[in-house]
């Protein structure tokens, strides 16, 4: 497991905001943590479970379902899935995730969608998030909210984000909702990327 740091092998687009950043502490990119037959399998047990139109982009919501709106979790909400589970155990068999996932959310971005910035909710959610990238690739972009730190990651399919520490509490992640991203020789123009993304819940005390 490599934490991301150096300069990255492309050109940003951050312009002239760009800060000479160095590294986002507490983020580990892990490249063909799936291989690509397996990705193809998991994309086919994704889409054969339904899909909620609630946002832009299509989620599906299993353990418990996040209330994007109350920024809070709330009870019922289908259980994982076993291609879930298996992602979930092998996480913590890796020593990725202290313990197995209990929530996660499946994430379908069709060129022109995104996700804007933010933290994933701190009272909700444990010190890992981890995420999976399956489709096409695309570039997250991390901003620091004070320093006005950015870098940008590309994320390839079959590769694991994880995010814990700076890169979890205190760093904003975001994908620019557009249909290509910068390259090293030019645009890459961006397919349908799917991400499984894990997190555990902290339930609160009674
Ligand atoms: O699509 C991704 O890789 C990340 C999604 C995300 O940040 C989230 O669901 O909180
Ligand atoms: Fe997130």
């Amino acid at each position: 497991m490599s934490e991301i740091s150096g300069q990255l092998p492309f050109d940003s687009d951050f312009g002239s905001h760009t800060a000479p950043s160095t590294s986002v502490p507490g983020l580990h990119y892990i490249a063909d943590w799936i291989s690509p037959d397996v990705t193809d399998a998991l994309l086919a047990d994704i889409d054969a479970e339904p899909w909620s139109t609630e946002l832009k982009r299509r989620v599906q919501h299993y353990g418990h379902r996040y209330d994007y709106g109350r920024r809070s979790v709330a009870a019922a909400s289908p259980p994982l899935p076993v291609w879930a589970r298996q992602a979930a155990a092998r996480l913590v068999g890796e020593g990725l995730m202290d313990r197995e996932a209990d929530q996660v959310i499946v994430n379908e971005y069709q060129p022109g969608q995104g996700i804007s910035a933010h933290v994933d909710c701190v009272p909700c959610f444990g010190p890992v998030v981890a995420a999976i990238s399956l489709g096409s690739s695309c570039l997250m972009d991390f901003t620091h909210p004070e320093d006005g730190l950015k870098l940008a990651v590309r994320l390839a399919p079959g590769s694991l984000l994880v995010m814990t520490g700076p890169a979890r509490f205190t760093w904003r992640h975001a994908i620019a909702a557009r249909k290509s991203d910068p390259g090293a020789t030019g645009r890459v123009p961006r397919g349908r990327r799917v991400s499984m993304t894990f997190r555990t819940i902290i339930h609160p005390k009674r």
